[in-house]
């Protein structure tokens, strides 16, 4: 009886005490874990998890961007290139203007013509043919001397030239533009723009991320497209490039769009490296449409090298049409003329900007024009 009274009271002890420390447990504040982040302070006016923003709640009702309208643009890149190159144009016409074009005159404008990337071979073709015009007065008006100069200018450019791209299809299939270039001179981004300009212009188009292997490339791709629209295929990082541009085209064909563009990736390892995966994505996509245009893009920044690196490129596959980028700001639009001479090609498209609209077709004379405008 005794023992039984010791069982009872050492049973209520321990109810007691297993209860004491429930309370003790439950009241203690739960700390968060090391890594957890930061709670929001009691009396923060932002809720711990926000309401829906109204884009949000109609994300249903998304609708591509609508890129800017061909006139706007070319008239907002042209002022862009004029107020870039201005200084350069400015310079010249001013030595120009000279009361007396002596020697040290024309040594000067050799220097900035070659300043502004102009090479060796067009500088000195430009200063004989402006010395042939100009020196025989001993000075010249300024408005003489403009004119002059745009018309050399002009010449150098290449006034005549067909620039269009081509995008017609044989036999109802798709055109297919190949991008080739150095890795950084701008491929993806003039895609993507490209992409816009073909969409405001009416037509349907599909874009392939063959650059497979660098995994942001065709993220950035991706981003490019939904913004307009515009589908993009890719393929798994590091596959074969070729397999991507194929199915592309395809889906072009299924789709039955009217330009197919493929972005291909930039590293220069070694020359036949470059011939075997280029010519192999050329010669795949070909089982099922022809290639119609391949645009060579070069950072108009990177001057004398960035042209030496251009005419790798230009030997392994026969680019038809240049992209000059990052001309905004750089004040070295000279450069046109050495890389259309030395590849042998045109210049068809030029990138003014990071913006999504930032790309123009490349006009001679509007070219020539914007460096000598007034501002
Ligand atoms: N200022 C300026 N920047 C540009 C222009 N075009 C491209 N860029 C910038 O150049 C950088 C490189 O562009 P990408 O399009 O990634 O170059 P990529 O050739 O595709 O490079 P990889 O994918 O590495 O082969 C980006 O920061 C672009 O925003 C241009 O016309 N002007």
């Amino acid at each position: 009886m005794e023992n039984y009274f010791w069982y009872v009271l050492a049973g209520v002890a321990l109810v007691i005490l297993v209860a004491a420390v429930t309370i003790i447990v439950g009241r203690r504040p739960e700390l968060p874990p090391a890594d957890a982040p930061a709670e929001l302070p009691a009396d923060s006016a932002e809720p711990a998890f926000a309401e829906p923003t109204d884009a949000e709640l109609t994300e249903s009702a998304w609708e591509p961007e609508q890129p800017e309208a061909p006139e706007s643009r070319l008239a907002r890149l042209r002022r862009r290139l004029s107020a870039s190159n201005n200084p350069f144009a400015k310079g010249l016409l001013s030595l120009l203007s000279a009361d007396t074009l002596d020697a040290a005159t024309w040594d000067d404008l050799e220097a900035s013509l070659i300043t502004a990337d102009l090479g060796v071979g067009p500088t000195t073709e430009l200063v004989e043919a402006l010395r042939k015009e100009l020196s025989v007065s001993g000075g010249a008006d300024a408005d003489r001397a403009k004119a002059v100069l745009r018309d050399e200018l002009l010449r150098l450019v290449g006034p005549d030239t067909n620039r269009g791209l081509n995008l017609t299809g044989a036999d109802g299939v798709p055109g297919v533009i190949l991008v080739v270039g150095v890795n950084g001179t701008g491929k993806t981004t003039t895609i993507g723009k490209l992409a816009r300009v073909l969409v405001a212009e009416q037509h349907s188009v599909v874009l392939a991320a063959a650059d497979t292997f660098r995994a942001a490339a065709a993220e950035q791709l991706k981003t490019w497209g939904d913004r307009v629209g515009v589908e993009v295929v890719r393929g798994p990082e590091g596959g074969d490039p070729a397999s991507v541009a194929f199915d592309a085209v395809a889906k072009g064909i299924a789709d039955g769009v009217d330009v197919v563009v493929v972005d291909t990736a930039g590293r220069l390892h070694t020359k036949t490296g470059l011939m075997d995966e280029l010519g192999k994505i050329k010669r795949v996509i070909e089982r099922k449409a022809p290639v119609t245009e391949v645009l060579l893009v070069i950072d108009a920044t990177t001057g004398q090298n960035g042209l030496a690196q251009a005419r790798v490129f230009a030997e392994v596959v026969d680019v038809t049409g240049i992209v000059l980028t990052k001309l905004d700001g750089s004040a070295k639009g000279g450069i046109i003329v050495p890389v259309q001479r030395e590849l042998g090609v045109p210049v068809k498209l030029i990138g003014l900007g990071e913006g999504a609209d930032d790309l123009a077709p490349f006009q001679a004379a509007a070219f020539v024009d914007a460096l000598l405008e007034e501002s």
